[in-house]
């Protein structure tokens, strides 16, 4: 039977964040932005175990208190240069610690997707557990979408159909993942779905919602917060 694990790659430094400490750790709602990330994988039933993939220089873990998801936290600190890089890191550690087999389902969700609900969560998982290849939530693009040359000027109005926008998580099976990760070394890829593409493997789109954003550029702090506290209100 295959288990379920989560990652989350969390070795980047949040350059678009313009912040002195890496924009995972920044406080949202009173938490560090990544707390909302694994408490909301934490409480899924299915979810075995979750590892947090950390640059090997990360000095700013240790400053909380993690113990109440201590049942299923692994940290593992073996980031490497790229997301790509922190989760094939993540994955293999985890292999070699003997913690999941080749047929475990890997869900990889970002740090800095604070607003992942246990209802995207929940369809995520149902859709895709009876699936070949896996899959992740995504939106579809809603805005008129422009080319433009260097100068920014519209060269050319782009189709919009069929066009979505990914998210995480994105749920593969560990082979599939590893194999896919270590044949995009080369490849500059930004999500693991597309690893998996370049395999010529087609990952399912499950229609997601624009709340799951990530928190990319300051202004999204906020938002994030206003989000998580509305739902704390409700
Ligand atoms: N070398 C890296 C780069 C990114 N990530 C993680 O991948 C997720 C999505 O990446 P992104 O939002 O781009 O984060 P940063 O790389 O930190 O941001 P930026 O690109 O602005 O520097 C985050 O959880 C981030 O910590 C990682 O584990 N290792
Ligand atoms: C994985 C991801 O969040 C899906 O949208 C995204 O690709 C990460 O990209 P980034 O360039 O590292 O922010």
């Amino acid at each position: 039977m295959s288990n379920f694990f989560a990652l989350i790659p969390a070795a980047g430094s949040g350059s678009r964040m313009n912040s002195e400490v890496p924009k995972q750790y920044l406080a949202l709602n009173n938490k560090p932005m990544i707390y909302h990330s694994i408490n909301m994988l934490y409480h899924n039933q299915l979810i075995k175990s979750i590892f947090i993939v950390l640059a090997s220089d990360d000095c700013d873990w240790i400053k909380y208190d993690w113990s109440e998801f201590s049942s299923k936290l692994i940290v593992l600190t073996c980031g490497g240069a790229t997301r790509a890089d922190s989760v094939l890191n993540g994955l293999t550690t985890a292999k070699l610690k003997g913690l999941i087999d080749t047929s475990d389902w890997i869900l990889v969700h970002d740090a800095a997707r604070p607003c992942l609900t246990s209802t995207l969560l929940e369809k995520l998982i149902n859709e895709l557990t009876q699936d070949e290849v896996g899959g992740l939530l995504a939106v579809p693009v809603s805005d008129t979408l422009k080319r433009s040359n260097l100068k920014s000027r519209v060269m050319q109005t782009e189709s919009r159909e069929n066009i979505w926008q990914a998210q995480t998580p994105q749920m593969f099976r560990y082979e599939l993942l590893t194999k896919a990760l270590q044949n995009a070394e080369k490849l500059h890829i930004t999500d693991d779905a597309s690893a998996i593409e370049a395999l010529g493997f087609f990952p399912k789109l499950i229609l997601s919602d624009t709340y799951n954003f990530k928190v990319t550029y300051p202004k999204d702090l906020a938002l994030a917060e206003l989000i998580i506290q509305q739902r704390i209100n409700t």
